[in-house]
């Protein structure tokens, strides 16, 4: 019997090729998932934080990213990174924003508008100035698709259900809730005994702040997230056009993010007042969002009663109270953990697969 030569099996070709920008906490928890089954069609052949980056059309194992990157030498340029998504050959090219990098978000609707997918964590474009948000609209024109579920509930199913009533001629009307899994989970647990400074350690820890948490506490990321409910729900709501009260003192918004951790106390005392206020009233502080028929826009810390669904909520929960002129006598109310790095990774890895 003749031997036959069996040909070494050729790499098959990626159906979808990833580069990941970001290897904080949601960065890392998407690695994870890459390395799972669920994630075997996908090629990694680039990874970057702030400094370094690793890159690798033939594809670099998710689990030696951060090895990786601590040997890198290769500074920040995402040339070599949009370079490797081209090299690998593959069916659809995605860009991965786990950052919470404003001048990274800036170039999305660039990278799509050339034609690459981008899956973001990072609100700071659907979520800014309208103007990001119409480059956005243009941009997703030419076919590149924008996966945005973790940028609003941290994948709760808020914006497909929304743009799923709109595909069949709903409109919202009023919207009302609780959007940061970071201040409800602070204001589910705070009833005065321990610092606020001390529970907002522990969500920090827990990786359910922003990367600096003053955006959560300054309302900041909670605004963003109406905006980008407002603008897929079709209003055209600028950042101005959002009240939003602030929880951080006058005296700590121009330091920095360090000089901030470092003064974390000289929260406990106006927090602490407004707490005993809303106890002797009978009632409890939940910070919320609340867009009404007008198109007026708010976040803000209120006093509500034990009968208000947010009065409820445990753990990072948010809350989507949604309006809309098919659901009108009550609303379609959209609950559920609202942060932290797992299913924020999941929602990613989600919108990477639906392509
Ligand atoms: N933590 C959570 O529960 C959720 C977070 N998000 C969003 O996910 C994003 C990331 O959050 P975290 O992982 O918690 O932050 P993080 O601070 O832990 O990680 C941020 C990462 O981005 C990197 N980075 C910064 N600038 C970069 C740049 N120009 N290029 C490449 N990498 C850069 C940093 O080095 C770091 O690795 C943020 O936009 C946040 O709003 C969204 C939903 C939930
Ligand atoms: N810091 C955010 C994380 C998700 O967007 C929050 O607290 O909700």
């Amino acid at each position: 019997m003749s031997a036959v030569a069996i040909a070494p099996l050729a790499e098959p070709v990626p159906r979808t090729a990833i580069v990941l920008l970001g290897t904080g906490v949601v960065g890392r928890a998407l690695l994870t998932l890459l390395g799972t089954p669920a994630a075997r069609s996908l090629r990694l052949v680039g990874a970057a934080n702030s400094r370094r980056q690793h890159v690798l059309a033939d594809g670099v194992t998710p689990g030696e990213v951060a090895e990786r990157l601590a040997k890198a030498r290769e500074g920040r340029d995402n040339l070599p990174l949009l370079a490797a998504l081209d090299a690998a050959s593959a069916t659809r090219k995605v860009v991965v924003d786990a950052t919470a990098c404003a001048i990274e978000a800036s170039r999305h609707a660039e990278w799509l508008a050339a034609g690459y997918h981008v899956v973001t964590a990072n609100k700071a474009l659907a979520g800014g100035h309208l103007s990001g948000w119409r480059a956005l609209q243009s941009a997703t024109a030419g076919g590149a698709v924008y996966g945005d579920a973790a940028t609003v509930g941290a994948g709760l199913p808020v914006l497909s259900t929304l743009r799923r009533l709109r595909h069949c001629g709903d409109s919202l009307l009023t919207l009302e809730g609780v959007f940061s899994g970071s201040l409800s989970w602070l204001f589910n647990q705070y009833d005065g005994s321990r610092p606020f400074s001390s529970l907002l350690r522990d969500a920090r820890r827990l990786g359910f702040t922003e990367p600096d948490p003053r955006s959560d506490l300054s309302g900041e990321d909670v605004a963003r997230k109406l905006l980008i409910i407002a603008r897929n729900a079709g209003f055209a709501l600028g950042s101005d056009e959002v009240e939003v009260e602030s929880l951080v003192p006058e005296a700590l918004r121009g330091v920095d993010t360090k000089a901030f951790l470092d003064r974390l106390d000289e929260l406990d005392e106006p927090l602490r007042e407004r707490h005993a206020q809303a106890r002797a009233n009978g009632k409890v502080l939940r910070y919320l969002a609340r867009l009404n028929q007008r198109g007026r826009a708010r976040v803000g810390l209120v006093e509500v009663g034990h009968d208000h669904p947010a009065s409820r909520l445990s753990g990072t929960d948010n809350q989507f109270a949604l309006t809309t002129t098919r659901y009108h006598a009550t609303p379609l109310v959209i609950q559920g953990p609202g942060a932290g790095p797992e299913i924020t990774a999941q929602a990613l890895l989600g919108d990477v697969l639906a392509l």
